[in-house]
Order: structure tokens, then sequence, then C-alpha cells
């Protein structure tokens, strides 16, 4: 860990049975958990978390962390509902890939005086990664600053042929009440409605929730995202998908380390590379899908 043995604002705490790496900058408090990447702690300096927790995580080795931003690579989702070229890399039917429960490594630290940039890698291979046949190398970058946070996540295929994964970055907001919540951004767009044999919709006018909702939007505009009593504007680059999702009630009540009435309190607005969105990498080459969160003022 010799990135840290300089460091002024950041050590290594454990969470857990997991390894994490604390920031606590006079600007700005960030957790980073080892396993899977995976931010479970953003705010600026006197202020409550950007991002929703589950009071129930685990925070367990191979356990995925319920809340935060997991990272889903190298395929978003059901593999059985992933494009030929990435499906047939898998082999588990398993949700989400791997990285959000692999061990990543910290291969940087920069604390400067207006923000402190993490980044950590992941190798991943066929003897690695049991479930997958590729070759490829994950980095995230992370950016914390009082303004707010970016993640870039870059692949780059180090294998011998042509290399296609999906993707997203699984950002958990919290809310007062998703049902007076709204996203501005992505009306006129086309969705994939998952709860409706993922028919082609339109969206009309602004996004709102009635229910369980989980969409993939086929498009990434800036978002602004108004809760009662917090604006957050979400932007992207490297991405044409966006995944909207709220358990509902009845989901919520079988998905894992969740409590069954936290839906209300809750939303995931997800930068993606998902379904036809897919990128394929020929060897050597890399792509990078980055999410900025901002605070915006409520008006
Ligand atoms: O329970 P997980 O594997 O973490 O997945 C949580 C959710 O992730 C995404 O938003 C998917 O679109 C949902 O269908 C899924 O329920």
């Amino acid at each position: 860990m010799h990135e840290l043995d300089n460091a002024r604002y950041t050590q290594l705490e454990t969470l857990g049975d997991l390894d994490a790496i604390r920031i606590s900058h006079p600007l700005v408090e960030a957790t980073v958990v080892l396993q899977g990447a995976h931010l479970v702690h953003f705010s600026p300096a006197g202020q409550d978390n950007w991002l929703w927790m589950s009071p129930l995580a685990r925070f367990e080795k191979g356990v995925a962390i319920r809340g935060g931003i997991p990272v889903c690579w190298p395929w978003f989702g059901d593999p059985a509902r992933n494009p030929d070229p990435v499906r047939s890399k898998i082999d588990t039917s398993g949700a989400h890939g791997f990285a959000r429960t692999a061990i990543w490594t910290l291969e940087r630290l920069e604390e400067l005086e207006e923000a402190v940039m993490v980044t950590l890698a992941l190798d991943a291979t066929p003897a690695s990664a049991s479930s997958w046949n590729g070759h490829a190398h994950a980095s995230l970058t992370l950016r914390f600053s009082p303004e707010g946070l970016t993640l870039a996540l870059t692949t780059r295929n180090d294998g011998k042929g042509p290399l296609a994964i999906t993707q997203a970055l699984h950002s958990y907001l919290p809310t007062t009440n998703v049902s007076d919540t709204v996203i501005q951004g992505l009306e006129g767009t086309r969705y994939l409605d998952t709860l409706d044999g993922w028919a082609l919709r339109q969206q009309e006018g602004v996004i709102t929730f009635t229910g369980e909702t989980d969409r993939i939007y086929q498009a990434a505009r800036d978002m602004l995202i108004q809760s009662p009593h917090h604006h957050t504007r979400l932007t992207s680059d490297g991405s044409a998908s966006t995944v909207v999702w709220n358990p509902g009630p009845v989901k919520a009540a079988r998905l894992s380390d969740f409590p069954d009435d936290a839906w209300t309190g809750m939303l995931c607005v997800e930068t993606a590379n998902a379904a036809d969105d897919y990128r394929e990498l020929q060897p050597g080459a890399s792509h990078t899908l980055t999410m900025t969160l901002a605070g915006a003022p409520i008006g």
C-alpha cells in the first residue's frame, strides 16, 4: 500500500470484513471499498452522504454491497439478456459481472488542495475470473471535489481477439420520497421496459415513479434528478444508455440486504453501456465510461 505512505488525508480502514480507503480531506469525505472499487460514501464537508446506502448492506467477502455505486463489469444485467458477442464470453447466470465482488488494487492517489483523485485497477483473465472468457484491464478513477464526484471506468482489451462488454456505474441516490422525485433530460427518448417483456417505448415528458420501474433508456443525456430536498445533475461521457431503476414494494420484499419499505427512499440512475449500446474493443483498444454527479441549486 505504498500509495498511502505519504498520504495526508487518506487512510486504510476496515468496514466489516472488507478493506476500504477513507478520505477525510478538509473539503470532501469519501469511502471506497477495495472489493468492487465500490464507492459507499461521498460528501462535501458538512453534508450528508450523496449516495443511498442500505441499512442492511453487508460488508462481506464475495457479497455485493447494496447501495453506493456498484461497478457492473464486464457485463450489465442478466447474461441471457446480453447481446451475443457479450454473452458468448460469460459462463454464469449471475447478473452484473464479477467486478463488484473482485478485489481491486489501489494504483494511484493524488491529494490536491481542491480535490482528491483515486485510481483502482482490476486485471481480469480467464484464469482469474472463472465465469468469463476474456482478458482485460479495468481501471476506475474517482475524483472528489466540493462540486461533486466523477467516476471514469476505462477498459483495455488485453486479449488477442475482439472483446465485447456491457457495463454500468450503478448509482444509488437517496430521496425523501421517490413518488415526488422527477428526472429531467430523457424526454422523448426510447427505452426498453424490462417489466413489460422488454417492449420498446417512448418517454413522454419527465420521468416519474409510480411503482416498480426498470428501464434501459437508449440515450445518455445531461439529467437533473429532482428529489424534494436535493437536486443532482448527472452528466456522462462514453455512454449511449441509461438505466433507471426502483424496485417498488414487491421486488423490494425479495431483494437481498434491502428493507421492505426502503424503495420509497431511493432510486438508481445508472450511466451505462447496456443492451445494444455494448462496446466492442479490438486488441489493445480502450474505452472509458464517465459519470459526473454535481449538486444543483433547488428552485
Ligand atoms: O440485485 P442486483 O443484482 O444488485 O440488481 C439490482 C438491479 O440492478 C439494475 O438496476 C437492474 O436493472 C435491475 O433489474 C436489478 O434489480
